[in-house]
């Protein structure tokens, strides 16, 4: 009986009914009900709350019941199934199993007694414990199953998510482990065997119309009023600083000042937040965007000849005090790519992108989600090496690389008169231009050999310059078409960082 009640449970779901105390479900016809809809749904067993339910159940179903009491006590912490008679009264019920709390925490009644008397009526014991030494002591004590059902609930905040470290170090003792507590989707629940659990069991997320109506329509509201939220936006780069009100795609409103050199000063703080004065009250929270590092609101150099920043400059710490709101901020080029992703020519595929300016920036979304890194370097084509010696990308076939090169040239050493000499058909301008590009192209095929991506979005001013274009396309052409990035142009231009950014702000948990 033992091996074959445990090997139907083995694979399976547990439902658990115990719907929201005193709700308008907490009543014996609802919990039969739960039960009835659990069976027919595809469930091996059901856990039931109360011998009253128990007795009801069992007559109604004939699935498996694991039974518990619940009571709340002055003396002890301990809720589930504390007493002797609890038990008796399970049993008697017709519990197959009989869970007890079995944490080590202070109770009216030993658990080695408990499992006593669920042995004296013939019944598979189950242990709800909150960790691994509770485990060990379980199964060393002789209980049959042993369930994380308490992880999370016997002090400090409970967390979001389930304890899956927990069913994977309690499947190392060997015994035979339920996963409980918080596998509130299908997905957790698969998460919980792949980390070894026997069975799970779900109670909330199925039975607790309450809680999950709650879930729904909390992720509703908050998408309501993010959608409709206007953000505060800065894009700071080498040479210019933006700063914006957005909603959605939309710039709002938008104020340019150049960039000085004592970013990541004080002073320098205080002129970005006065930029922003007369727009407080109209934004919760605020984006940035900037050149250079940033990670977990840590701002860094990346290229100290772009922009020198002193080092880990508290880029949101300080911004957050002066504009009094959360604040989220990412990479200039990263937070491009996902405007680009979310709202322009990415249309929502797994996409690098690129683009050309002054410098050489980028970043990846890949399902779906923006791939920041562990420095905030991901996606950075401009750092790659470049062919000459240690030169990376960026000092080769950035903006200023070529007007840099043009300057040698004889040419003037600006990039918008190099474009114009090119098309007016000087040969020296067009290799100039056709070089940086052939250097681009192969960042390019290396960034879809590493990546793969459905599309790279290739942006900036150089990179949406139609000469450049025209040049870039005819060195790709030169490569194998399996290898062949997917080159899209940019949709949102020089507006990618800012609607970017809003949009990561309006999305992001921090309000
Ligand atoms: C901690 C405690 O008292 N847990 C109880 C144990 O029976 C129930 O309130 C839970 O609903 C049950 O464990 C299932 O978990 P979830 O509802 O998270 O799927």
């Amino acid at each position: 009986m033992t091996t074959s009640l445990l090997d139907t449970l083995r694979g399976g779901l547990i439902v658990s009914c115990q719907p929201v105390d005193n709700g308008p479900l907490d009543s014996i016809p609802a919990i039969v009900g739960f039960a009835l809809a659990a069976r027919d749904g595809g469930a091996r067993a059901l856990r039931i709350e109360g011998a009253d339910n128990v007795a009801a159940v069992a007559k109604a179903c004939d699935l498996p019941i694991i039974g518990i009491v619940k009571r709340d006590l002055s003396t002890s912490p301990v809720r589930i199934t504390p007493y002797i008679e609890d038990v008796a009264a399970l049993a008697a019920a017709g519990a197959h199993v009989i869970a007890v709390d079995a944490t080590l925490r202070e109770r009216p009644v030993a658990v080695a007694e408990l499992l006593a008397a669920i042995r004296g009526y013939g019944r598979l014991a189950m242990a709800d414990l909150s960790t691994i030494e509770e485990a060990y002591a379980a199964f060393a004590m002789g209980f049959d199953i042993v369930g994380t059902t308490m992880s999370g609930y016997t002090g400090g905040s409970t967390p979001d998510g389930p304890d899956l470290a927990f069913v994977t170090a309690s499947k190392a003792l060997g015994g035979f482990v339920v996963a409980e507590g918080r596998y509130n989707s299908p997905s957790l629940a698969a998460a919980a065997i792949l980390a070894g659990a026997d069975a799970v069991c779900a109670g909330s997320a199925i039975t607790r119309t309450e809680h999950v109506t709650g879930w729904f329509a909390k992720a509703v509201a908050d998408a309501d009023r993010r959608r409709g939220e206007t953000v505060l936006a800065f894009d700071i780069g080498g040479t210019k600083t933006l700063a914006a009100l957005v909603r959605g795609e939309t710039v709002i409103d938008r104020r340019l000042v150049p960039t000085p050199p004592d970013v990541g000063s004080a002073g320098w703080f205080d002129a970005i937040a006065d930029m922003a004065a007369d727009w407080r009250g109209e934004y919760h929270v605020a984006g940035v965007a900037a050149t250079g590092l940033v990670r977990d609101g840590l701002w860094n150099a990346l290229n100290p000849g772009t922009l020198a920043i002193p080092p880990d400059t508290s880029l949101s710490g300080e911004l957050a005090r002066r504009l009094n709101c959360p604040i989220v901020a990412r990479n200039d080029a990263q937070a491009a790519a996902w405007g680009e992703y979310q709202f322009g020519a990415g249309q929502q595929r797994d996409m690098a992108f690129v683009t050309v300016s002054s410098g050489i920036g980028g970043g990846l979304v890949l399902g779906g989600r923006l791939v920041e890194g562990a420095r905030g370097l991901a996606g950075s084509l401009g750092q790659v090496q470049g062919s000459k010696g240690d030169l990376r990308l960026e000092d080769l076939a950035s903006g200023f690389a070529m007007a840099a090169t043009a300057g040698e040239a004889g040419l003037p050493a600006d990039t918008r008169l190099l474009f114009d000499a090119a098309k007016a058909g000087n040969t020296m301008a067009g290799k100039i231009l056709d070089r940086a590009a052939a250097r681009i192209a192969t960042g390019l095929v290396d960034l879809q050999r590493l990546v793969d991506p459905q599309a790279v979005v290739v942006g900036g001013g150089v990179g949406l310059a139609p000469a450049f274009q025209a040049a870039l396309n005819r060195s790709l052409e030169l490569f194998d078409t399996a290898l062949r990035p997917h080159v899209v142009f940019a949709a949102l231009g020089a507006d990618a960082g800012l609607i970017g950014i809003g949009h990561l702000a309006q999305q992001s948990d921090v309000m």
